[in-house]
């Protein structure tokens, strides 16, 4: 059965403030009906391999469209996001009803912890472990909070780049369990327990220039890989793993800071299982 994916089509989607360094300098530099365009180049693209759901996208909220940053799901529960900016805590009610109309356990933080949702907290797709970025967005408490909620292990990590100022900006975990990711983005002390808990075979170490292009902000579905762009020598090194890379562009996101897991939200998140695990 194809995976679900929520998106929310860019009706209302702009460049309306900073508050992150992708957005410097484009503030009413952007061109919707070109966003309009890649948007639906990645969904004709997506449907390929998943279902694509939609969110009504809603005025005054521009960024939206990102739907990684509603919550993090986990089998019928979903942990809804509390946005650091003001800008983006107007989401919030919109993402809510959706998840509560849609069947899912909505699950709420307390008020003074931050948590953007699926931009920070990714499953690894071999070890039981939820990887949770914090430093910039994410409250590093956010990462006890999730673990008793979901009764999962989480593996915090330190970001400390603001262009990568969400995890899904420069790591993802990959089918079978490799890793791609922009070491440069973590602290020491992250960049050490990664090394420890994915052997050397597994890590697919991303250079400044592609991940400048998103290319760690990718949408992986079994052994396909969608994202914006990408090296002809990343594209062989995730070819010697065993992965066919899509790229399309999404340029009129990445003024905004985002790309193509940005805007997209895995909706059958489950434990991974033993075997997968072994
Ligand atoms: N990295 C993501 O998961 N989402 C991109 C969010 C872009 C938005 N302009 C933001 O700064 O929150």
């Amino acid at each position: 059965m194809k995976p679900r994916i929520l998106m929310c089509a860019p009706r209302h989607f702009e460049v309306a403030y900073v508050i992150n360094p992708w957005m410097e300098g484009n503030v009413a530099h952007g061109s919707n009906a070109a966003a309009s365009r890649q948007w639906n180049a990645l969904v004709a693209l997506l449907r390929r391999f998943a279902t694509v759901e939609t969110i009504a996208a809603a005025p005054g909220v521009p960024d939206m469209v990102f739907t990684a940053n509603a919550g993090l799901v986990f089998g019928r529960t979903c942990v809804l996001s509390r946005f650091l900016h003001p800008e983006r805590r107007l989401e919030e009610p919109h993402f809510e009803r959706w998840f509560a109309e849609h069947g899912f356990d909505v699950r709420l933080l307390p008020q003074d912890l931050r948590f953007e949702g699926a931009g920070d907290a990714l499953f690894d797709r071999r070890l039981p472990l939820l990887w949770m970025g914090h430093g910039h967005r994410t409250d590093a408490a956010a990462a006890a909070a999730i673990a008793r909620l979901l009764d999962v292990e989480v593996e915090p990590l330190g970001l400390v780049n603001p262009r990568f100022y969400h995890l899904d900006t420069c790591f993802c975990p990959l089918d079978g369990g490799a890793l791609l990711y922009h070491p440069s983005a973590f602290d020491a002390i992250s960049r050490a327990r990664i090394d420890a808990l994915v052997p050397p075979a597994l890590r697919i170490a991303v250079d400044h220039e592609d991940a400048q292009d998103f290319a760690c902000n990718a949408i992986n579905i079994g052994r396909d890989i969608i994202l914006n762009r990408a090296s002809d020598t990343l594209i062989a090194a995730l070819a010697a793993h065993g992965f066919r890379v899509h790229q399309t562009p999404l340029g009129e996101f990445m003024k905004a800071g985002g790309s193509a897991k940005c805007l997209s939200l895995k909706l059958d998140e489950a434990r991974v299982s033993a075997c997968a695990a072994a």
